[in-house]
């Protein structure tokens, strides 16, 4: 199952600039790892802005949910999640 979901990020200001590094670099770290499993297929820096868009690939809604609230950044971020269905004039065969 795929979902497009944005990741709005907003550190508190007065936050510990180690803490806001530990979190990035946490976060980074899963991030990765989701990627190689192939769970997060795609992550896109929205332009000008502190946020993201990404497609997940996953089982099931479950699933989805527990990697989003797994997120050292979760804390502090507004997400919006979308799910996505074959369009019938897509011509990648490759996605469902
Ligand atoms: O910087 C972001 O958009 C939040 C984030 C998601 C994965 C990552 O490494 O940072």
């Amino acid at each position: 199952m795929l979902f497009h979901v944005r990741m709005n990020v907003n550190l508190p200001a007065a936050m510990p600039a180690e803490e806001a590094t530990r979190l990035k670099l946490d976060e980074k770290a899963l991030a990765h790892r989701l990627q190689e499993e192939g769970k997060w297929r795609h992550l896109w820096r929205i332009a000008g802005q502190y946020a993201n868009v990404s497609v997940f690939d996953v089982d099931s809604v479950d699933e989805l949910h527990a990697l989003l609230t797994s997120l050292p950044l979760l804390p502090y971020m507004q997400v919006e999640v979308m799910p996505l269905c074959r369009h019938p004039s897509s011509i990648r065969l490759d996605d469902r």
